[in-house]
């Protein structure tokens, strides 16, 4: 999906929502456990209830990982069941030396169908580029994450007075376009979000952190919203696990329909047109 595509979803929609796929087995509703795959079959149903509101859906991998070949399994059926419309990212936190980004970028891309990968850029250039050779898909790189522990290095100031998070930016900008490269910025970070858009001006941010982690939505569009929106706001748990019981996709539903009321409006008062 390219930038024009996924800006006329969420002109279509009216809505920047991202829907996080953190579907943990401790946590799904026990009627589902009997089933042959309890995981595919909570994201089959949080998709089915969500879809309308929501321009990209994103499994976390650990998710999946941590239960192995099955996991693999739950995962690929979940991507071969979110629209083709909607905008998937596997969100993997990878990034290595040249060769094994390749095999990374080949899995996530190829093996498996995903639009985009997450990348952490700390290995620099070679670690992101094998990435971003693949014609269509996109990196959406680590820059500004939402936790209390991206204080200890992005915050960072180099001798001339610049967080690390900038310098991430302004030098991985030029590895890629705002046609094939998006940004990580936490919901958490509130003002700071104008700052990175700055400095990027034209590219998408995936935003995590609002819902079960706080940030506010109204700031992430007030500071980050550019003329193509540029927002992708991604909530996890607070949607997938708004409810629990056998009603849990309705609730997942009615918290989805809720924020994408929400982005309507913000869609209203920000964009810049
Ligand atoms: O800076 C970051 C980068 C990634 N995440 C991921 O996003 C979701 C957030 O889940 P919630 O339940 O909505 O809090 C989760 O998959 C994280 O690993 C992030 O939170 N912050």
């Amino acid at each position: 999906m390219n930038r024009q595509e996924l800006f006329g979803q969420i002109l279509k929609k009216k809505s920047f929502l991202c829907v996080g796929l953190d579907t943990d087995p401790g946590k799904i509703p026990s009627h589902l456990l009997k089933g042959k795959d309890p995981i595919f079959e909570f994201n089959r149903q949080i998709i089915e209830a969500t879809a309308e509101f929501a321009v990209a859906y994103k499994p976390n991998i650990a998710f999946y990982e941590a239960l192995g070949p099955k996991g693999w399994e739950s995962l690929q059926k979940t991507l071969d069941y979110i629209p083709k419309d909607i905008f998937s990212i596997a969100d993997a936190k990878r990034g290595d030396i040249g060769n094994t980004s390749s095999l990374y970028a080949k899995a996530f891309f190829e093996t498996m169908d995903f639009d985009s990968i997450t990348v952490a850029p700390y290995m620099g250039v070679d670690s992101v580029k094998p990435f971003l050779e693949f014609e269509g898909k996109w990196v959406i790189l680590l820059a500004l994450t939402s936790n209390e522990g991206s204080m200890d290095f992005q915050m960072e100031l180099s001798k001339e007075g610049k967080p690390l998070f900038q310098e991430v930016l302004e030098k991985s900008s030029k590895w890629g376009s705002p046609e094939n490269l998006m940004y990580v910025v936490g919901a958490t970070r509130g003002e700071k979000i104008a700052e990175v858009r700055r400095i990027v001006p034209d590219h998408f941010f995936l935003v995590p952190g609002v819902g079960a982690q706080g940030g506010s939505l109204e700031d992430v569009a007030k500071y980050g919203m550019n003329a193509q929106c540029g927002l992708l706001v991604n909530s996890s748990r607070g949607i997938i696990y708004a409810g629990g019981g056998i009603n849990f996709a309705d609730s997942a539903k009615q918290e989805a329909s809720k924020i994408q009321l929400e982005m309507e409006v913000l869609l209203e008062k920000y964009l810049h047109k």
